[in-house]
């Protein structure tokens, strides 16, 4: 029987792929995997029982990977699950800026009960005129699961698209339009185009990213648009740059008290994954994540661990370490179930960075002192017998 818990609402149609070998459990101590959305984890104590969590999203900042990684909880998320509901946002966040839809609804709404709106409306319109996006410069910067799907969807609007990401993937570089220009530094993104948004992972070298000397190298009346993260925006700056007229609009889906309510910021209360689809794409995806591991030892999507799959686990006994990737780890694991006249029918050992993650299947079982010695071996974080 296994434990999860839910630290934020999972969609249903994930969870209910839990059969009855599952069961929710309201304490986190007590879970063998926890499924999450935003909810920061960064304050939490793990219990020893925790094997994984699984973020139903894609932003990870919100969980310490590192130390979970030492405590040999692997995390997963759910890579492109949420693209499309994001991707739709920044199209309505680009035509919120393009024209003054929100002050022209406002003004609408204020005046409701004037009988002669119909008629005083044709002289008000003009206060919120504004442009079209149709030959107009965006630039997008991370070419990911979203970036991608907003540039293709930006060339069907008729804008002239520029890309910059110096680590895209082989998978995203074919799904790009062949109509993007690729940006060879981001510099040339900044200085081209009036519309700029972001799509990268808040990490030690994004955070900070848009500031004021980014801001000076764009265009003036530039709009920037950020649904990846607060944190790559100095706020400081932005205020700055939105009171001197330097950045025309800023679109965020990130409130933070510096910017809400500062002309020219529309601010959205962190909506880009909150959509019916994008919510059963990552609980659905979460699930399998999660059971995959728990019952087949396999790491699919993982952000601290290496992806190892060894298939479903048929008959015998599936062992699983995971463990810091140094030398002679797996001499070691070898040689001792050599020791203990044990038959290693299949094997797999895949590193990544400083950790690494090692299946084996057993033709027999596996005793509790077995599991012990290799729990024992230096370097070792985290043994587990699958039966
Ligand atoms: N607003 C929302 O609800 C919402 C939803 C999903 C994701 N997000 C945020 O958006 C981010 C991106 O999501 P995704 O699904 O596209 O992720 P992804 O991992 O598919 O793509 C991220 C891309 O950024 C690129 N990148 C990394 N560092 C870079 C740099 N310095 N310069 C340029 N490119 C760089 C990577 O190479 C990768 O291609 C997430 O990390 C998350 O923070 C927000
Ligand atoms: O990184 C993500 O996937 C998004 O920011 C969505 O976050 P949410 O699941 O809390 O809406």
């Amino acid at each position: 029987m296994y434990k999860y818990n839910c630290l934020n609402p999972i969609a249903h149609v994930g969870l209910e792929k839990f059969d009855e070998s599952y069961v929710k459990t309201e304490k986190p101590e007590e879970a063998d995997a926890i499924l999450v959305r935003s909810a920061s984890m960064h304050e939490m104590e793990f219990s020893g029982n925790l094997k994984v969590i699984a973020r139903a999203g894609a932003g990870v900042n919100n969980i310490p990977l590192e130390k979970c990684a030492e405590k040999g909880i692997v995390v997963f998320n759910t890579p492109g699950a949420n693209a499309n509901g994001v991707k739709e946002l920044v199209i309505a966040g680009m035509l919120l800026a393009a024209r003054d839809i929100i002050g022209g609804i406002n003004w609408v709404q204020e005046n409701e009960e004037d009988g002669d709106i119909a008629k005083i409306t044709e002289k008000k319109k003009k206060a919120f005129a504004g442009t079209e996006l149709e030959g107009k410069k965006l630039g997008v910067i991370g070419l990911g699961a979203i970036g991608v799907l907003v540039a293709n969807a930006a060339t069907h609007l008729g804008m002239d698209v520029y890309g910059y990401d110096p680590y895209v993937s082989v998978d995203a570089a074919w799904k790009l339009s062949r109509s993007i220009h690729h940006a060879k530094t981001v510099d040339e993104l900044y200085k081209e185009c009036d519309y700029i948004t972001i799509h990268v992972p808040a990490l030690d070298d994004t955070k900070g990213m848009i500031n004021k000397d980014t801001i000076s190298l764009m265009k003036k009346n530039v709009v920037i648009l950020n649904f990846a993260r607060d944190l790559l925006v100095n706020g400081e700056d932005m205020v700055d740059a939105l009171v001197s007229g330097r950045v025309k609009g800023y679109v965020t889906d990130f409130p933070t008290p510096e910017v809400a309510g500062v002309k020219g910021a529309i601010v959205i209360p962190h909506l880009g994954a909150s959509t019916e689809e994008s919510e059963d794409n990552c609980a659905k995806m979460a699930v399998k994540e999660t059971i995959d591991y728990l019952e087949n030892g396999n790491i699919t999507h993982s952000v601290n661990y290496p992806d190892c799959d060894m298939g479903k686990k048929e008959g015998g006994s599936r062992i699983t370490i995971l463990h810091h990737n140094k030398p002679n780890m797996l001499g070691q694991f070898t040689a001792l179930l050599a020791k203990a006249d044990m038959n290693i029918s299949l094997m797999a050992n895949k590193s990544r960075k400083e950790y690494a993650y090692t299946m084996m299947d057993i033709d027999g079982d596996v005793s509790k002192e077995v599991e012990e010695e290799l729990s024992r071996i230096e370097g070792v974080l985290k043994v587990r017998v699958i039966l």
